[in-house]
């Protein structure tokens, strides 16, 4: 039944489009399906976006960002039935409106938020990674794959056709080698935390010191290794991230990726361009080619948009990685602000007027148009906690702690062995003992000692002559608990508040709507 009733949908949907084409060449619309209100008039003047100019339409999502009255949302699993139909057929969208798709992919799963061009959220879902195995370990581009095509699947059917634009982000450094005639992996992907410490002294041997490339997670430091330990035939094959290779399923276009992911390959975001160094490598070749974050790189391929009822018109565009996604999503637009992304690991992100890089700390700079967002990634974060504690005991424990008491206990914990920022050290071990008899104070103690090393990473920049941080917006899971919030307020002695949007597809969904402006 629901499939009949969407299918009607569609048909009105397009029916109105047809008609609205007719209507605008007598200059209005005379099929707005929008109640006008002066708020809505007033938010509709149009912004032109330049490239610094980004900001416009972040500013105006500002105070927008948020579900309107009355639309549902439509969180994790599709609705089912009749109703479906009925929910997903939100008249208050105007049927000529053009949506925007943001996709996150990040280390537990994906998730999507589709936006209008004024930033509203017309739905939102979310998949779990499928633990597909093959030989005993996790089949990553079978399972990112599915979950590509699942969460696609979820979007209610009425939205698809409005959906105009299509942005993903993904793990930074995250590495695919792929055969760029068949498109099939030549190796297993490397997580954006793997290390590849064999390929250190070469990447060492070549790039400037303390370059960002020179950590053993980089993804200069995957390349080389896989260009050393291979003696495949090489010439066809291609190096892609993971945002690269889960757009490249939707376009079609091999090779292409975006200012971001490619900076711990080396691009330099600066000039644009890969650095000599690096171009007069032998293994140049499988470098992709590198567009701005949410610049268009083709229209979505036929086969996806009729299977799925996405119009023909719907494009696919660069994207970023999650952290940078999730800083646009906060919608921080001054030098001194900045946001932690609480995910399974802790990323942070100052925007600063310098840039500052220095591989000895694992200290980076990622270019957001004309501005520098100054930061690292730690290890630490919320795939220690999942380790330890199911979400639902992480918010039982959490109602049980008294954050203006500082916890005695100094751990550092992270997952396995390994560290990225502030301390770049592969061979560091997680320090997660005296463990007490309580959980409550043991949650507190490790929650404790995230916050400590999040002051430590914003200390750390400020010594290498970042802008000062005044202000920590929070995305990501652990954005959600209050108490680690006040916790890392204390911690920090500054203002920490969760973003007004705390998930990264949002911010995937502000470039792909930049990329259509
Ligand atoms: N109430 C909570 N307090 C702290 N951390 C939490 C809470 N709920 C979930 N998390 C953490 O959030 C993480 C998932 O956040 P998410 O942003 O989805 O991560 P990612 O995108 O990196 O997979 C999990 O590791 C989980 O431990
Ligand atoms: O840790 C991560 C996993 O979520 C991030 O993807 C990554 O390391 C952050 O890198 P970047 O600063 O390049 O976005």
């Amino acid at each position: 039944m629901s499939k009949i009733c969407s299918n009607q949908h569609i048909h009105i949907i397009h029916l109105f489009k047809t008609i609205n084409k007719m209507a605008a060449s007598i200059h209005h619309s005379i099929w707005s399906l929008r109640p006008s209100s002066t708020q809505r008039s007033s938010c509709r003047s149009k912004k032109s976006i330049s490239r610094a100019g980004f900001w416009n339409i972040v500013d105006k999502s500002n105070s927008r960002g948020q579900m309107q009255f009355g639309r549902s949302n439509y969180k994790s699993e599709p609705r089912r039935g009749m109703s479906n139909c009925k929910e997903n057929s939100s008249t208050d969208v105007e049927f000529w409106e053009k949506l925007y798709l943001g996709m996150d992919f990040g280390t537990s799963g994906a998730r999507y938020a589709i936006i209008d061009k004024e930033g509203i959220i017309h739905s939102e879902g979310k998949k779990d990674y499928p633990p597909v195995l093959s030989d005993g370990s996790i089949d990553w581009v079978q399972s990112w794959k599915t979950t590509l095509f699942s969460l696609l699947e979820t979007i209610p059917v009425t939205l698809r056709s409005l959906i105009t634009s299509i942005s993903i982000d993904g793990t930074s450094a995250t590495t695919l080698i792929l055969d760029s005639k068949t498109g099939e992996a030549l190796a297993r992907p490397l997580l954006y935390n793997e290390s590849c410490p064999d390929a250190l002294p070469i990447v060492k041997s070549i790039a400037p010191s303390n370059h960002t490339v020179c950590s053993g997670s980089s993804t200069l430091c995957k390349l080389i290794s896989w260009w050393t330990s291979n003696d495949l035939s090489k010439e066809s094959a291609v190096l892609m991230h993971q945002a690269d290779w889960l757009l490249w399923l939707l376009h079609g276009k091999i090779g292409v990726s975006d200012y971001n992911n490619a900076l711990k390959v080396g691009y330099d975001p600066e000039v644009d361009s890969y650095p000599p160094w690096l171009k007069s490598q032998p293994y140049s070749h499988l470098l992709p080619t590198i567009q701005a974050p949410g610049t268009v790189i083709g229209t979505l391929k036929e086969d996806i948009r009729t299977t799925l009822g996405f119009p023909e018109d719907c494009v696919v565009c660069t994207g970023t990685t999650d952290s940078i996604a999730a800083f646009l999503a906060a919608r921080a637009t001054q030098p001194g602000k900045a946001v932690t992304s609480l995910g399974s690991t802790l990323a942070i992100k100052l925007m600063s007027t310098t840039r500052i890089d220095d591989a000895r700390f694992g200290v980076y700079s990622h270019r957001l148009d004309d501005k520098w967002l100054v930061g690292g990634a730690s290890n630490t974060g919320g795939a220690v906690l999942r380790q330890l504690f199911s979400d639902e005991q992480l918010e039982e424990l959490s109602k049980q702690i008294n954050p203006m008491e500082a916890s005695s206990l100094d751990y550092y914990p992270l997952p396995a062995k390994g560290e990225r920022f502030p301390i770049a050290d592969p061979n560091m071990v997680p320090r997660l003992s005296p463990r007490p008899e309580s959980d409550v104070a043991y949650l507190h103690g490790i929650l404790e000692s995230i916050a400590r090393i999040e002051a430590k990473g914003y200390a750390l920049l400020k010594e290498l002559g970042a802008t000062e941080v005044q202000q920590v917006f929070t995305a990501g899971g652990g954005s959600k608990n209050n108490k680690w919030t006040t916790i890392r307020e204390r911690v920090l002695g500054l203002p920490v508040s969760q973003a007004l949007q705390t998930e990264a597809a949002y911010g995937a969904a502000l470039l792909a709507l930049r990329a259509t402006q």
